[in-house]
């Protein structure tokens, strides 16, 4: 690649370095958080945070439980499902003008937060902890008691280049669980994750487009099976998506629009109302509260990578190396001394399950997913 070819958004003087960075995920394979990436594409939030893009409309996810039947609450978990893409694959574009490099947890990083009670709604609680370095893996558990959803769930990537794209296979899975109102028995509903491109890398300019299909599979039997397109597809636009709900071949309602955007029912709806919209991604999202930085523990995510973060965000490059290679050295001698001692570092809030019977039996209704996988649950609270 010449450096003419590299896009007119990379400052010249990094063009050079951007070109480099190319041609080296080009020949990796592997993880790339371990990459060296040019320091305009970092980002100082750490992937443990990531969590946190599920829950940033709490009304959405605490109304599930009110729906009347299961097609109602279905049809409310595809609705809050939706509401997260945009956060999920678009934030760091709106709030840093392009796709970033996310900071690669510590083994035992966590992240914790809450979206307070507001009116009915119940407080909402989050907690994120990286359970594996390498390759790493974060799990996660989001619950509003009062409202009786909770979301449990674990994220690692597997990443490809092909010609000018990053391919990303989403590995793990989401499991909610709901309560619905007046109902003693408990609902559960599996959500597998889309596959992710990272496009627009020669414009240095990087953005994530979805690709191929997710389910959100119901233990009363109902799937939603979601298909993403980007330009072209189905209807000309970036970010686009066609989703169905429905039972065996039978389906009850088709969705259709752009994640980004807004999205309506195709042909029926549940008020019977033409063109009747199921998602505005308009609407606005609430961020998590998070404890100020100096009243965190030693493990909290935005206490561990502070100095990194602000080397970063005041384009002190050289401080933030400094300080990344701090950690990452003590985090090196940690694993030697623990496995001096023979006591393997131990998870604070999960257990991890070699093969999740509760994924198997969801996931045996679609085809094409692996029979088993592993899981992440919250331990038992004191
Ligand atoms: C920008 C680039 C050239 C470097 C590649 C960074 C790469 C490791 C990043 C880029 C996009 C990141 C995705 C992000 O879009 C959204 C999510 C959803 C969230 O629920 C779980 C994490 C995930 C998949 C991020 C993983 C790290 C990605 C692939």
């Amino acid at each position: 690649m010449t450096e003419e070819e590299v896009g007119a958004a990379v400052p010249k003087e990094q063009r050079q370095g951007w070109g480099q960075f190319l041609k080296s995920i080009a020949t990796f394979s592997g993880d790339l958080s371990s990459m060296t990436a040019p320091s305009f594409i970092l980002s100082p939030v750490s992937l443990t945070e990531y969590p946190s893009y599920w829950c940033e409309h709490p009304e959405e996810f605490a109304a599930i439980a009110q729906g009347k039947d299961q097609i109602e609450r279905m049809t409310l978990v595809l609705k809050w499902f939706i509401g997260t893409l945009k956060g999920q694959y678009t934030a760091r574009n709106t709030s840093m003008g392009s796709e970033k490099k996310p900071l690669n947890p510590v083994l035992g990083e966590l992240f914790l937060g809450k979206w307070p009670e507001k009116g009915s709604r119940g407080e909402t609680t989050l907690v994120s902890e990286q359970v594996s370095h390498h390759p790493p893996v974060t799990a996660y558990h989001i619950e509003n008691a009062k409202a009786g959803v909770s979301l449990e769930g674990h994220n690692a990537q597997k990443t490809s280049f092909s010609g000018r794209t990053i391919q990303v296979k989403q590995v793990g899975h989401a499991i909610l669980r709901v309560k619905p109102q007046g109902s003693s028995e408990e609902e559960l509903y599996l959500l597998t994750l889309p596959n992710l491109l990272i496009e627009g890398l020669w414009y240095g300019s990087p953005y994530v487009e979805l690709s191929g299909s997710s389910y959100i599979q119901s233990s009363a039997g109902l799937t939603a099976t979601v298909n993403y397109a980007g330009k072209g597809y189905f209807s000309g636009k970036a970010h686009s998506f066609k989703a169905t709900i429905g039972s065996g071949s039978n389906a009850l309602y088709t969705i259709e629009g752009e994640w980004v955007g807004t999205s309506k029912f195709k042909g029926k709806s549940p008020s019977g109302k033409k063109d009747e919209v199921f998602w505005d991604a308009s609407t606005p999202r609430e961020e998590l509260e998070v404890q100020a930085i100096d009243s965190q523990g030693p493990m909290e995510s935005r206490n561990i990578w502070k100095h990194v973060a602000d080397g970063i965000r005041s384009g002190d490059y050289e401080a933030a190396s400094k300080d990344k290679s701090r950690i990452e050295n003590e985090q090196r001698q940690k694993r030697k001394d623990e496995a001096a001692a023979g006591t393997p570092h131990q998870l604070e809030y999960f257990v991890h399950l070699d093969d999740d019977k509760e994924y198997a039996e969801l996931a045996a209704h679609f085809g094409g997913k692996p029979a088993n996988e592993d899981g992440y649950r919250r331990k038992p609270r004191a």
